[in-house]
């Protein structure tokens, strides 16, 4: 394997991850987040740049409505979200190049009958002519070894392969960030292995929302939400021990209704 660069970042498998030079700065400041009576999310703060983020939390508590923030999909109700001191929830076009969202339901993002529309349609977007899109596609689906998808109908695609056509419709794009909310929940261990080892090579920032801690033990910074706030923010080997710790507590103690409380 070739020397890393003194400030290249390395995975656990001593594998080049995202690009330094690259990386996007994500920075919030005191946001809140309000649905109704309801605050979602409290005086959350944070600035980040590492390669690998992960998002750790108790089931309702903020995961998912952090990262719709993060990727400018909503905008707070006060505090500002910038990525690269852009305000994603005003701009949107900068929003699709600067971040792609893998969620945990693919069939909510899939829209198209075939898999090289699918994987087309987020290049358009970002104003690809049609044969540089049709260029990226296929260049894309070849480096995956799926050049065989490209006419087949979403419709029958099992949900790995929906959610690796999702993968692939994300890097065809290069963002340079990745926000993944729960992307293997219900996925087979093969299927799980194939998605991270894809993700492992990108080069891209990744933001990853997980229950299980085991996924994210690699990861540079770990952010823990906790009721909508902040409760820990530091390296994995740090904040993911103590998150076991008191989830196994919470888990052995009361009922269900007490963990949703
Ligand atoms: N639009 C909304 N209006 C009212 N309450 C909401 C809204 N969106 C989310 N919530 C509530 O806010 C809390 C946080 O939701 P969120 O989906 O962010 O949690 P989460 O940590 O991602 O949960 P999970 O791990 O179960 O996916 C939950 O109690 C949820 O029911």
């Amino acid at each position: 394997m070739k020397p890393a660069a003194p400030d290249q970042r390395l995975d656990s498998a001593g594998a080049p991850t995202a690009d330094s030079a690259r990386a996007a700065v994500v920075d919030l400041q005191a946001v809140h987040v309000i649905a109704g009576e309801k605050t979602l999310l409290q005086d959350i703060s944070f600035r980040a740049d590492e390669a690998r983020v992960g998002i750790v939390g108790r089931n309702g508590s903020g995961k998912t409505t952090l990262s719709r923030v993060l990727a400018g999909l909503i905008a707070p109700d006060q505090g500002e979200a910038r990525v690269d001191g852009i305000d994603l929830s005003r701009d949107r076009k900068a929003a699709l190049e600067l971040v792609g969202v893998l969620f945990q339901n693919p069939d909510r993002q899939i829209i198209f009958p075939t898999v090289e529309e699918e994987i087309g349609f987020g290049l358009r977007q970002m104003g690809l002519s049609k044969f540089d899109t049709a260029a990226e596609v296929a260049q894309t689906l070849a480096r995956f070894g799926k050049s065989q998808w490209a006419k087949a109908p979403t419709h029958l695609l099992s949900q790995g392969q929906k959610q690796l056509l999702c993968l692939m419709a994300i890097l065809a794009m290069k963002p340079r960030i990745i926000l993944l909310d729960e992307p293997f929940a219900g996925l087979d261990i093969p299927t799980r292995m194939q998605l991270q080892r894809a993700l492992d090579q990108a080069e891209t920032q990744l933001f990853h929302v997980s229950h299980d801690p085991q996924h994210l033990e690699h990861y540079d910074r770990i952010l823990w939400i906790e009721g909508g706030r902040l409760r820990a923010d530091g390296p994995a080997a740090d904040v993911l021990p103590e998150f076991t710790r008191q989830m196994t507590k919470w888990g052995a103690s009361d009922d269900l209704s007490d963990l949703a409380s």
